[in-house]
C-alpha cells in the first residue's frame, strides 16, 4: 500500500541529507574540489559554512593550488562543530550544508558531531581530506570519516611520483631526505620552503615510499641526471 505523505510534511520528504568524505593525497585538487562544491550549492541559494584547519597559507582560508580562495572559519580540536552551526543559526543564517577542508584533523568526536548534523539536522556535510600522513598510515580524522561517511570516494585526479606511476603517498622531507619519525601534524606544502631545513611533502609511489626515494637513483655515471638537469642530493638521500 502507498503512504501518502501528509502535506506540509516536507522534512520527512526532502532528500536525505549525506556525509560525504573526498579524500587522497596532498596535491590532487582537494581543495580545488571544496572551492567548486560550495560554489555549486551557493549557486543554487543553498547557504554553507566552510571550515579547515592550518591551511597551506596559513590564514583562516580554503586556498588552491590553482589560484581560488574563499575565507572559512578555523577549527581546532577542542571545537563542536554543532555549535558553529547552531552559532549561525542563532544569528538568522541558515546553513543548508557545510565544507570541511584538510578534514584528516578532524578528532573523532569532531566527525561523530558532523554525522549528527547529517542525520538530526539534515545538513549536507562535504570534508576533503588526506587518506594517509608521511609515515603512509590513516590520520585517525580519515579513519572515522571511512567508518561513518555515506559516500566515501577517492579523488580522480593522478598526482604522478617521479617515476610516472600513480603517486598515492605523501613523503615529508627534511634537508633533503625523506623521514619516518616526528609528529602527525607538521603544516607545510610540496614546494620547497625557503631553507632546505624547512619541511616539505613529495607524493610518491607505493615503491618509492617505501624505498624512501625522492628521484631516480644514480645507477652509473651516465644516469646521473634529471631530465637533463644534474641530480640535487635530495634524489638520492635516504635517512
Ligand atoms: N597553474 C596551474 N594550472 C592548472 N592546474 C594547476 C596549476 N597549479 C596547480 N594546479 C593543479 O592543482 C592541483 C592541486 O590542487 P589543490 O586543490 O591545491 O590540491 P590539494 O588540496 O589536494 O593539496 C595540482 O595537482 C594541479 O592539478
Ligand atoms: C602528509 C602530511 C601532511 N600534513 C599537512 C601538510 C599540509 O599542511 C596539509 C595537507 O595539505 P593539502 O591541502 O592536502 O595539500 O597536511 C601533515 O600535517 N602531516 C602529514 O603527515
Amino acid at each position: 500500500m502507498n503512504v501518502v505523505p501528509a502535506s506540509g510534511d516536507r522534512r520527512r520528504h526532502a532528500a536525505p541529507a549525506h556525509l560525504t568524505f573526498f579524500h587522497g593525497p596532498m596535491d590532487c585538487g582537494k581543495s580545488t574540489l571544496a572551492l567548486q562544491v560550495d560554489h555549486n550549492q551557493s549557486r543554487q541559494g543553498r547557504e554553507g559554512l566552510r571550515l579547515t584547519q592550518g591551511d597551506r597559507s596559513l590564514a583562516p582560508q580554503i586556498s588552491s593550488r590553482v589560484g581560488l580562495s574563499r575565507e572559512a572559519v578555523e577549527f581546532h580540536p577542542g571545537t563542536d562543530v554543532r555549535l558553529l552551526v547552531r552559532r549561525r543559526w542563532a544569528a538568522g543564517h541558515r546553513v543548508d550544508y557545510v565544507v570541511v577542508d584538510e578534514a584528516q584533523f578532524l578528532t573523532d568526536r569532531q566527525v561523530e558531531q558532523l554525522a549528527e548534523l547529517v542525520d538530526e539536522s539534515h545538513v549536507d556535510v562535504y570534508a576533503f581530506g588526506l587518506t594517509t600522513d608521511f609515515r603512509a598510515q590513516l590520520f585517525s580524522g580519515t579513519r572515522r570519516l571511512f567508518e561513518l561517511a555515506d559516500v566515501v570516494q577517492r579523488i580522480q585526479v593522478e598526482v604522478l611520483c617521479w617515476c610516472g606511476a600513480p603517486g598515492l603517498l605523501n613523503a615529508r622531507v627534511v634537508d633533503g631526505a625523506m623521514v619516518r619519525e616526528g609528529e602527525t601534524v607538521v603544516v607545510a606544502d610540496t614546494a620547497p620552503g625557503a631553507s632546505a631545513a624547512d619541511p616539505r611533502y613529495q607524493v610518491l609511489c607505493r615503491r618509492h615510499h617505501v624505498r624512501g626515494q625522492l628521484g631516480p637513483t644514480p645507477t652509473g655515471p651516465g644516469q646521473l641526471s634529471l631530465q637533463g638537469q644534474p641530480l640535487a642530493d635530495e634524489h638520492v638521500a635516504v635517512r
